[in-house]
Order: structure tokens, then sequence, then C-alpha cells
């Protein structure tokens, strides 16, 4: 157990409530339709989990889901639970002090087995679809296009949720539709478009390129909710406006201290992933305040719920 991860955070059940799912850094207990998303300290980079947490990643990354769903909240409704009931604030308590911020009382949603990906910028897999095949997801792009450029347009660019820990995998629109249907499909794109063109607005008055993220949906009694996390650093690739330079991979906004840790330390990807120098693990911590800082115009941590 590394110093950031408290030992609730471990276990399969956070006192009688039982472990659902266990994401590379969130963890999901359930009590019936009320579900608890805690977000750890932990860090992935290169789609493995680091042996060092960045104090207060978790928290950070809850205030700006907290944020980012009221920001949209007209655009679409979303799973937070507005009244969690007493027996579950009950159960809970024993673990505030743990838990405090970096908790999300969610609704139970009847999850659509989509990852709605919306992309400003041609960027990670979708660049190597691109070079593949000159298209993404099925959708025909421009000929020349560089890494990491501003696309025409923003594309819908939709994966099949793979088993926790797998890679998603990339479908075609007509393949989400014949998976979801035409009414949902139709209407989860829409909700993409509309809320990353929100929020892309907003990163941007901030100096911050919101280049692609990931949405995920829900139905709450029939209707469609906006769930899952929300536009943090680890759903969306966020990159600094005042060096964006397209033809090459971009400097990650939050991640990049790791990666280039990793790189120097030309850590081979099957070996165990490596714990950071204090110095990577506060730059970083730094860069996730930063964010919080410019997106939410908050200066300190304090909580938002
Ligand atoms: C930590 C691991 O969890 C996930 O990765 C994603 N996930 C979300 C659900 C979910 N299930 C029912 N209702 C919801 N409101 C949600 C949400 N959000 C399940 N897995």
């Amino acid at each position: 157990m590394n110093s950031h991860t408290s030992s609730a955070l471990l276990t399969t059940s956070l006192g009688d409530i039982p472990l659902t799912a266990r994401g590379k850094v969130r963890d999901l207990y359930a009590m019936g339709e009320e579900l608890l998303f805690i977000a750890t300290d932990r860090i992935s980079a290169f789609d493995h989990v680091l042996g060092s947490g960045i104090p207060e990643k978790g928290k950070i990354l809850t205030q700006l889901s907290h944020f980012w769903f009221d920001f949209v909240a007209d655009t679409v409704p979303n799973h937070l639970l507005a009244s969690p009931s007493a027996e579950l604030l009950a159960k809970i308590a024993p673990y505030e002090s743990q838990i405090e911020g970096r908790s999300m009382l969610v609704r139970r949603a009847e999850m659509f087995p989509v990852e709605c990906v919306v992309r400003g910028y041609i960027s990670g897999s979708g660049w190597k679809d691109y070079l593949a095949t000159g298209s993404v997801c099925g959708i025909e792009l421009p000929k020349g296009l560089r890494e990491s450029d501003k696309l025409p347009c923003p594309i819908f660019t939709p994966a099949a949720k793979i088993n926790t820990g797998g890679h998603d995998e990339n479908i075609s629109y007509g393949v989400m539709v014949d998976t979801i249907g035409e009414h949902y499909a139709a209407e989860l794109r829409r909700l993409t478009f509309a809320i990353y063109e929100k929020a892309s607005a907003h990163a941007a008055t901030e100096g911050l390129i919101l280049a692609d993220t990931k949405f995920e949906f829900g139905l709450v009694d029939g209707k469609i909710v906006l769930a899952d996390e929300v536009l943090t650093p680890d759903s969306s690739r966020y990159w600094p406006a005042e060096s964006y330079s397209p033809g090459g991979a971009q400097p990650s906004f939050d991640k990049q201290y790791v990666r280039d840790y990793l790189e120097s330390i030309h850590w081979n990807k099957q070996a165990p992933a490596p714990s950071l120098p204090d110095e990577v693990i506060s730059k970083t911590r730094e860069k996730y305040l930063e964010a919080f800082r410019l997106i939410t115009g908050r200066s300190g941590l304090e909580m938002v719920r």
C-alpha cells in the first residue's frame, strides 16, 4: 500500500458495502440503487498504475467532475445523488475522513456499453487509426493531417467497453446503432457534441486545449444521464494552448512529468511499474491543482461538494 491509498481503498468492501467495480484509479461500491465512487490517488501512465500516488489527485479530480457536472447541467442531467439515504450516509460515516472530497454518491444507472468519445484534434488511438486507414471509426478524414492537428470539426468516435483493464475498441457509429439502437445512439452523439462544445470553449478561455474526452451515459428512470467521471484529466486530453504545435504528440497537461521520467529511466513496460521521485510527484500534483484552478476559477481545493 503506498502512502496515498488508504486501507479502506484496498479492501473488497467498505464496511458491508460491497465493491462493485475496481478501475485503475477508482473504486465503485454499491448499496442497492445508490453507488459510491471513490477516486484514489493512484496514477496510471502508458496503461500501467504506477508505484506512487499523487497526493490529493483523487480529491482534485472528483472536485473537477462535480464542477463539470454542474457546468453542463443545463445540457444533460447526471447521475449524482441529489439526496443520499440516511442509511448510506451512516454506512460511510466511519470512512468520511478517508474519502471526504474524493467520493461521489451516484444513482445506479443502466449503463450504455459504449464509451462516447469526441475528438476536436487527431491524437492517440485516433491518430493510429488515421495513419492506418485515413479514417477514424469509419469517418473519413482529410488527407495530409499531422498528428495533433485540429480537425475541421469535432468527430464522434465511440468505443465498445471492454471489461476493466482492457483497451476499449473503436467502433463505427453504425455498430453503435446496432448495439443500442438508432434513437439512443443519435441522442448520445448529440449530447456528446453539445457537452464538448461547452466544455472546450470554457477550457479555451483558460488557455487549455480540450483535445478529446470520453463520456459514459446511462438510464435512470428511463431518462439519459451523464455518468462516470466527466472532463477530468484522466478521461480527457488537456494540452496547454501556449505550447500547442501540431506535427507530433503534445505535452500532456497533467502527466508529462511522469511520462518524461518513465522515458528517462527507459522503463520496460513489461517490468513492474516504478515508483516516482518526490520531485515528479510534487510537480505532478501542482499540475492537477493548476488544472483545478484554471477550470473552476477556485484558488484552493475547497470542496465543490
Ligand atoms: C470504478 C470502476 O467503474 C467504472 O469504471 C465505470 N462504471 C460505472 C458504473 C455505473 N454503474 C451503475 N450506475 C452508475 N451510475 C455507474 C456510473 N458511473 C459501472 N462501472
